[in-house]
């Protein structure tokens, strides 16, 4: 509830497709410093056994589970050049309608691992509404999918000694949005790949924090507050 001195709280909504590591972060950071006058509208998956659920309904956070399925059955030309592209297209702008109802300020993709089609991020847009990503990359550096492997395959080749972790703002082309804040991460010393895996994911926790709030701030003043 606002009062003359204190705006409404900023309503995200997060995209989750798995264990939720990152969703746990915001939902420990709302109404502290590190995200000031937050609430989780809801958390949306596209797994119905994503443990992030689990965690927001842990937290009180309302919750949907929005599958692809249904879609695939209803439109089911996975001929070589189609590829679900009907199902793909009728999933996001169903899902673009869902979280629309609840008029976030914000979408956060934490770990989210499906593409967006224009289906999805144009209804969104329209409603002046950002959406950001967490991506376990340096800007520019790798893209999509499984990241973290493909760095860890290039420094055991010699190939590179370090890696890193961005929030970026979504668009169409996959990862290439505009980067909001990013931070190296060093190989150097690392023996496993679940070694790198930690180190990334304890950077991945501040980040996404704060790259929300940054974006959040924003649409509060019109200055990134960095
Ligand atoms: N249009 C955009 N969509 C998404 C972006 C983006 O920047 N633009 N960021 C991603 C997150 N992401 C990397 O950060 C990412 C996630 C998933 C994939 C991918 O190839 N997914 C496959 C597999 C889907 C499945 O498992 O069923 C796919 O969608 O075919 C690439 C990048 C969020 N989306
Ligand atoms: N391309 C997107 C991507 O790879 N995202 C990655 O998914 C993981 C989600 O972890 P979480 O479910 O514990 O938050 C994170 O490592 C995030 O960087």
């Amino acid at each position: 509830m606002a009062t003359d001195s204190t705006p409404a709280p900023a309503r995200i909504t997060v995209l989750i497709s798995g264990t939720g590591s990152n969703l746990q972060a915001i939902i420990d950071s709302r109404n502290t410093a590190a995200l000031p006058n937050t609430v989780i509208v809801r958390v949306v998956s596209d797994r119905k056994d994503a443990y992030g659920l689990k965690r927001a309904e842990e937290n009180g956070v309302p919750t949907t589970y929005h599958g692809i399925l249904p879609y695939k059955k209803k439109y089911p030309d996975d001929s070589s050049e189609k590829k679900f592209e009907e199902a793909r297209r009728a999933y996001d702008s169903d899902l673009a309608k869902l979280i629309l109802i609840d008029r976030p300020d914000i979408v956060v993709c934490a770990g989210f691992m499906r593409i967006l089609t224009t289906e999805f991020l144009n209804p969104v847009k329209e409603s002046s509404i950002p959406i950001i990503n967490l991506h376990p990359s340096l800007h520019g550096d790798l893209i999509g999918a499984g990241c973290i492997k493909r760095a860890w395959k290039e420094f055991e080749e010699g190939k590179r000694k370090k890696t890193g972790v961005m929030v970026h703002y979504v668009i169409a082309e996959v990862d290439m949005g505009e980067m909001i804040l990013q931070q190296e991460v060093e190989m150097e010393g690392c023996v496993t790949l679940e070694e790198l895996e930690g180190r990334i994911h304890g950077v991945e926790h501040g980040l996404i924090v704060e790259g929300t709030r940054r974006v959040v701030e924003k649409g509060r003043t019109g200055k990134e507050g960095a």
